[in-house]
């Protein structure tokens, strides 16, 4: 039997979407007030869910202090309080979208996550707007 446990996270990050490729008007007209070249920021919450069996002897599928740690030191000191375009080297060629972040969250987690359990990331830009990535 499989079970998923899960903690929230959550950190606040400036960033302005763009591409580089593109002309200032084709990024105003697709990106709109998220290109604006004065950054913005997000109150971004986070879900971090891992899924597998549990340990008979412990009752845990993982310790949730390990889990909590665990996303403390690789996402919340990576991306707290950050300019995501200025200061984190995974967006300098990398559109910091929600989706794009999802993805360098997960794979910062992956490795330090046991190989036998699922890993999902749930990622909120806005109250209203979240993507998912599971690998
Ligand atoms: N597919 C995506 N679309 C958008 C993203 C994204 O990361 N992926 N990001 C943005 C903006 O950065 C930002 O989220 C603004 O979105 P918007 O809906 O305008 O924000 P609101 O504050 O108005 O959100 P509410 O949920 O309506 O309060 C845009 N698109
Ligand atoms: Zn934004």
């Amino acid at each position: 039997m499989k079970v998923k446990v899960s903690r929230k996270a959550h950190f606040n990050a400036a960033h302005r979407l763009y591409n580089k490729g593109w002309s200032d008007d084709k990024n105003t007209k697709v990106f709109g007030k998220c290109n604006n070249p004065n950054y913005h920021g997000h109150n971004y919450e986070l879900i971090v869910s891992v899924t597998g069996e549990i340990d008979p002897e412990t009752g845990f599928v993982m310790d949730m202090k390990v889990l909590k740690d665990l996303i403390e030191e690789k996402v919340e000191d990576a991306l707290d309080h950050k300019n995501l375009n200025v200061e984190v080297p995974e967006f300098k060629d990398l559109n910091p979208t929600a989706e794009n972040i999802s993805i360098v969250i997960w794979k910062k987690l992956r490795p330090h996550i046991n190989e036998k359990h699922e890993l999902e990331v749930v990622l909120y830009e806005t109250p209203r707007n979240f993507v998912t990535f599971s690998g």
